[in-house]
Order: structure tokens, then sequence, then C-alpha cells
């Protein structure tokens, strides 16, 4: 198990690590353990408001940089991430609780964001209009929007964080970060290899504290022209509307009830084998993991057979042994939140097919069981909102038109998911669904290089792909009178 000392100075401001002004600290717990590993810096509106204005004073010679400048750092963080991959990975695992083999997988995947916008920097071209009037010249100039807030969760605490930086600071923004604090470490590691790959003083500054009055303060002042936040849509709602009065520009992350529509055609090991995957990685802490799944009513006992046969073989433990497939949840009220929409749909008439409590094994973190239910109603909560654990509800249905229905009669439009042998129906489907995000065949659907983001109350905005760092400019348009000679 990674011991850590006490990282007292977990705020990174103007280049410089510090402690809170108060010298308030918070614990950080190992969620499979419930050991409190180290305790963290805990600040607030004093240090959010300082961040501001380093990030501010920085903003001016950062974005005159060139962009290859930019890149060539962006480049240097993405090695020195792959360079430290396992020592990431074990911290993650440590105070996230999600098994090495994901946590391996996150780092990869972090890095990926600092390599596509080390590329992406290079080509954040303008545009030159075709003018209707000869004496005229017209062109798009996009320009970086100037300081950007990032607010991150603690499912995925390195891709969630790079996947805003990187694109802020290609565009040549600067960042003011607070991450979650179930996850500082993460965090702290990946503004200290910024730092050590030379990022300039005051272009990225952390702080770690108290989630309502760095959040105030960000929203309240007129500096930060972006907020860009992942998490609940609750909290995303708020920062919408706290964020009003400077008419700030949001990108927003959020909830998802992400359905998976296996037909009668589709290859069923791979359904069972992807809807496992989709479902119990991070132990179902993923905004696109599938809550509900609709099965076609003559596959139903097959893919019920199959899945709940994958399901039996999960190994469930603590995230640091290489044979885990399934970690703790993050916390107490997150193991809650399982319990009651479990018992909400028993109440209404469900069955539970496998699991269906916490898990009895030999630590006393957040632990529960990968869990089937069947017999499911929409007036159930699990069919409703986001559960975030590893509870899986099945419904049988009969039509195409039926399933594309159900899967739609949400207010979330993050990811959805096919699987059929049919490119007709894929297609025809995929159009139909009312999501940001489609699979067919597939629920890895997050990369670098794609557009990422929802519809709906799923959010704002992409992230990711060549989309992702147009979030962070403004696009300027530039109207020029040329004589004739
Ligand atoms: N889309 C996604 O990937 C995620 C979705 N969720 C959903 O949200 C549920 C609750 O999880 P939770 O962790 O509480 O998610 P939250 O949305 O509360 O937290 C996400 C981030 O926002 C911060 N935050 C919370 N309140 C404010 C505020 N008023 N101003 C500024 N920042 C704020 C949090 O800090 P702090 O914790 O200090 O309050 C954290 O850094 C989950 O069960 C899940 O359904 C959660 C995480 C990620
Ligand atoms: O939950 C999310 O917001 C991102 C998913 C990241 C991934 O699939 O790697």
């Amino acid at each position: 198990m990674t011991k850590f000392p006490n990282y007292t100075k977990t705020i990174f401001i103007d280049g410089q690590w510090l402690e809170a002004h108060n010298g308030n600290t918070l614990p950080v717990q190992n969620p499979a353990t419930l050991e409190t590993i180290t305790e963290v810096s805990y600040g607030d509106e004093v240090e959010a408001e300082q961040a501001v204005r380093a990030a501010s004073q920085a903003f001016r010679k950062w974005s005159a940089k060139t962009a290859r400048e930019r890149s060539q750092l962006l480049y240097a963080a993405y090695e020195k991430m792959l360079e430290h991959k396992e020592e990431l990975a074990s911290i993650l695992t440590t105070e996230q609780g999600k098994p090495l083999k994901e946590a391996r997988a996150e780092i990869d995947s972090a890095a990926s964001y600092f390599l596509w916008y080390a590329e992406e920097a290079n080509r954040l071209y303008g545009e030159i209009i075709p003018s209707s009037n000869k004496h005229k010249r017209l062109m798009v100039i996009p320009q970086p929007i100037g300081v950007v807030a990032a607010i991150t969760p603690w499912n995925f605490p390195a891709s969630m964080i790079t996947r805003k930086l990187a694109p802020a600071l290609a565009a040549g923004c600067t960042v003011v970060l607070k991450p979650a604090p179930e996850t500082p470490l993460t965090a702290y590691q990946i503004v200290k290899i910024l730092e050590e790959v030379g990022i300039p003083k005051g272009v990225v500054n952390l702080v770690t504290g108290d989630a309502v009055s760095i959040g105030q303060c960000w929203m309240n002042h007129p500096d930060v022209r972006l907020i860009t936040f992942t998490g609940s849509t609750e909290v995303g709602r708020l920062l919408m509307k706290g964020s009003a009065d400077h008419v700030k520009k949001l990108s927003l992350e959020l909830g998802g009830h992400a359905p998976i529509i296996v037909f009668d055609d589709a290859d069923l090991d791979l359904a069972a084998e992807m809807t496992l995957a989709s479902k119990f990685r991070n132990c179902g802490q993923t905004c696109i993991c599938a809550n509900r799944v609709y099965v076609q009513k003559t596959i139903w006992d097959d893919f019920l057979e199959k899945l709940t046969e994958k399901v039996r073989r999960l190994s469930i433990d603590i995230g640091a042994k290489e044979t885990a497939d399934i970690g703790p949840l993050i916390n107490e009220e997150a193991v809650q939140k399982v319990q009651r929409h479990l018992e909400d749909a028993v109440q209404k008439g469900a069955s539970v097919i496998y699991g269906g409590k916490r898990w009895d094994g030999p630590y006393p973190g957040y632990f529960f069981e990968p869990t089937l239910l069947v017999n499911v109603t929409k007036e159930m909560r699990v069919m409703n909102e986001e559960t975030f654990g590893p509870l899986l509800p099945l419904q049988p249905f009969e039509e195409e038109e039926e399933a594309i229905r159900q899967a739609n009669d949400t207010p979330y439009g993050l990811a959805a998911y096919i699987f059929t042998d049919s490119i007709h129906r894929a297609y025809r489907v995929m159009e139909k669904l009312e999501y940001g995000i489609i699979g067919i065949n597939d629920v890895f659907p997050a990369v670098a290089e794609a557009p990422f983001g929802g519809v709906k109350q799923s959010g704002l905005g992409k992230e990711g792909g060549k989309e992702g760092i147009f979030e962070f400019v403004e696009l300027k348009y530039v109207s020029m009178g040329i004589r004739s000679s």
C-alpha cells in the first residue's frame, strides 16, 4: 500500500506551493481500507482570489507565446506523465479506489489529452470569409478566452483534469483548478508535472479547499471568463445561475442515465462482455456507464444467463490487488445512494437476481456487490436517476420503436449504446437516439481525438477532439476595408 507524507502544501499559486492561509487541512481517505492516507491544505475564497490574480497576470505573456512553444510544454507533460505512470496509477487507486489496471488505463487516457492538444495547439486555425463586397476582406480569428476556472470530480481524477487543462493551455488560457476533495493527490501530481516541465508561474494554479467559497469567488470574479465543470447536474445548474451576472461562458459535463439496447441480431457474447464493462468499470461511477439495459424479448434468457455468468466471475477486492475487477465506491453517501435505489426498486416489485448487498469482504471500506435487477418499471428511481454504483436494471422489449422511446424518456442525454449486427438498424436507431454520444457495439467512446459531451440536462459544450479547444477561445470577427488602388 502506498503511504504518503502529509501534503500540507497542496495549494499552488503563482508558482509557489502553499498551505491554506488559516492553516486548515482536510484528511484524504483510502475508500477501501478507510485509512487516512494524508492531510491536504484546505483553502477558501482567499486562495481562490489569489489564484485568479496570478492567472490574470500570467495571461498576457502565456497567450503571447507561439502555439509551438505551448505545444512543446504540453508534449513534455505527456511524456512525463507516462514516465511516472506506475506511481500515478498507484496514487490514484489509493485515494479513489478503482482497480490498478483501470488506474493505469486512466493515466494513459489522461496523458493522451496532453498529446492531442500539444498537436491541436498548432492547428487552431481561423478563417477567411469570401466577401460579398469587393472592397472588404473578412476574417475570423480565434483568441484565448482568458482565465479559466476548472472544477473537477473524483471519478476520473486524472483524465477529467487533463481534458480541461490541456485544451485551455493549448489555446493560450491560464487556469485556476479546484479538484474534488476525495482525490486531491492526483491533481497535485499533475500540477507538479506541469511545474517540472516548465509551465510559467501563474499559468496553472491549484486550490484544494472549500467548494462553496471557492466556487462563489470564481463565479463572481470578472476576470474568470469560463467555468469548465464535470460533476452532477445539480451543481452544474448552480454554476449556471451563479455565473449569470457576469455572463460567463460555461462548459458543463454533467450527469447521465445511459441506456444499452441489445437487439436480437447482436453478438450476444460481445454485448454481455461490454455491458459488464460499461456498468461495473469504476464500480459504476462513470457518467457514461450503463444505467439501464433493454434486451429484446427473444434473446432475454440467453443474454441474462451470459451476463450473470460474467458478473459471477468478477473479483471484488481492494484496487491495489492486481486481480481486482471491482473496487469500493467513493464514500458512504455513494453506498447509501445505491442502497436507496435498490430498496425503492424492490419495494416497487423488482427482483434481485444477483448481488444486492454490501460486500462482506475483509476490508472495512465502501464495497457493494455487483447487482442485477429484473422486473423493473419506469416508476423506479433506478430507471430515472443516475445511480453511480454497481446496480444494473434490465428490462425486456419487443419492438425497435419501443426501445428507442424508452431510451429517450429521460431528461439526460449523455451516452447511449446499441448492440446489433445490422448496419441498417444501427444507423436508424443511432439517428433517433437523443444523446450526445452513441456507442454501436462499443462502450468505450471517450478518447482524446473525439468530441465528448451531452445534450439536454447532461451538459453544454464538448471536451476532446478538434472541437474541444474551441470551448477556450472567442472568435473575433474582423471586417477590413481595402482601397481599390
Ligand atoms: N458527470 C460526472 O462525471 C459526475 C457525476 N456525478 C454525479 O453527482 C453525484 C454526486 O457526486 P458529487 O461528488 O457530490 O458531485 P458534485 O457535482 O457535487 O461534485 C463535483 C465537483 O464539484 C464541486 N462542487 C460541489 N458543489 C460546488 C459548488 N457549490 N461550487 C463549486 N464547486 C462545487 C465538488 O467539490 P466538493 O466535493 O468539495 O463539494 C467537486 O469538485 C454522483 O452520485 C453522480 O451521480 C459526480 C461526479 C462526477
Ligand atoms: O465519466 C466520465 O465523465 C468520463 C469517462 C472517461 C472514460 O470513459 O475514460
